[in-house]
């Protein structure tokens, strides 16, 4: 049964007037790790109970493997879970709570049962552990805990709600490679619910995003990072700088665009981000990450560069983290990270140029585009 597909074909879900999900559809493939952002409110938890059964979707079905599950009671449809708190036994020592659903659900010998949790305690990394009652573990070994009784049946798929969100950074940073790699190791297919973007980056196959209960997108984290289909992607996946802009002119399939301070840029034309053109006149948000900013230093007899202020410069680690507050428009404050070491120490109120390179730019309207 491990890593069988999992397909949610226009799930709507009303609850009284208010819609909580709107014509959702979305596959994964069998043992594909794949994530669910979106903002507080969009719809992720009432997706996740859909699935595991706890709710019916007003609208639409959902198939796992070749079975239609949509009416099917929770526990038939054999789905692991597991969620932020992570609910173990206490009164049952680990190998007894990892044991506990092959318990309800086979008939396996005693020998095979024992076989199989000490298997899991193993994948888990928990081996010296079996012994022990929840209160004598750590967090994060309370979590492996429960990611191995959610897989120790070998379900179809596995749901997880948040299962890090009671951890600290540095524990929650250090589980999520572990998950993957259990994951990779046991095959199985995971839906995955976290408020924490970088967390999704760092774990899944792919991740969907959603935006007031429906899919604005889905794909792979290299290509939502570099190729948000909409303004609130851009914004949600990763940090992204907005800059207005007017188009004034097409240039061989470029947009040509003047930036406050009456700069002139061409921004290459991307599939996907804006169908047809716009027209010449319309205002443009162009969307540009961080590490693609450049600065240098002010020209003054340079009239065609785009000036900006320091307001401040800091140094973290690895990189330099500079916020520019453009100098014609006090109401955009950019933020810049640069590899340590390549800028000069620049302290607030430098005057500073800001170089901007059309071809890393992404231009949106003001309104946001759906996924089709
Ligand atoms: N049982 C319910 N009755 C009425 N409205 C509900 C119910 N459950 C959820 N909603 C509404 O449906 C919408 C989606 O909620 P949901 O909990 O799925 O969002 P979410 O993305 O999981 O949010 P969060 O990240 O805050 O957990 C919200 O507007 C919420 O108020």
């Amino acid at each position: 049964m491990i890593g069988q597909k999992l397909i949610l074909s226009s799930i709507e879900k009303r609850y009284g007037e208010a819609w909580a999900v709107r014509e959702f559809n979305l596959q994964v493939a069998p043992s594909e790790f794949i994530s669910i952002v979106g903002p507080s409110g969009s719809g992720k938890t009432s997706l996740l109970t859909m699935i595991a059964g706890f709710e019916m979707p007003s609208a639409g079905t959902i198939r796992i493997g070749e079975r239609d599950v949509t009416t099917l009671a929770p526990n038939k449809r054999d789905i692991g879970m597991v969620f932020q708190k992570y609910a173990l036994f206490p009164h049952l020592t680990v190998r007894q709570n990892i044991a506990f659903p092959l318990k309800m659900r086979s008939r396996l010998t005693r020998r095979a049962l024992e076989t199989r949790v000490e298997e899991m305690l193993l994948l888990v990394q928990l081996e010296d552990y079996g012994g022990r009652y929840p209160n004598e573990l750590s967090g994060g070994q309370q979590q492996r805990v429960a990611v191995a009784r959610a897989l120790v049946f070998d379900p179809p798929v596995i749901l997880m709600d948040e299962p890090l969100g009671a951890l600290d950074k540095k524990l929650r940073e250090d589980m999520q490679f572990e998950i993957k790699r259990i994951q990779e190791r046991h095959g199985a297919t995971v839906i995955y619910v976290t408020h924490d973007q970088e967390e999704a980056l760092t774990m899944s196959d792919r991740i969907a995003v959603m935006h007031q209960g429906r899919l604005q997108q889905v794909d792979t984290p290299e290509q939502l990072y570099r190729q948000p289909i909409s303004a609130f992607v851009a914004d949600f996946i990763g940090t992204m700088n907005f800059v207005p802009a007017m188009k004034i002119a097409e240039r061989a399939g470029k947009d040509v665009v003047r930036l406050p301070g009456d700069t002139v840029i061409e921004v290459d034309r991307r599939s996907g981000t804006r169908s047809p053109g716009e027209p010449v006149g319309a205002v443009l948000r162009l969307a540009v990450r961080p590490e693609h900013i450049a600065l240098g230093h002010w020209d003054k007899n340079n009239s065609s560069t785009l000036a900006g202020v320091v307001e401040t410069s800091i140094f973290v680690g690895s990189a330099q983290i500079v916020l520019v507050r453009l100098k014609d428009r006090a109401d955009v404050v950019l933020r810049v990270q640069r590899p340590a070491g390549e800028i000069a120490r620049l302290t607030r109120g430098d005057l500073v140029e800001v170089k901007l390179d059309g071809a890393t730019m992404l231009a949106f309207t003001g309104e946001e585009r759906r996924a089709a």
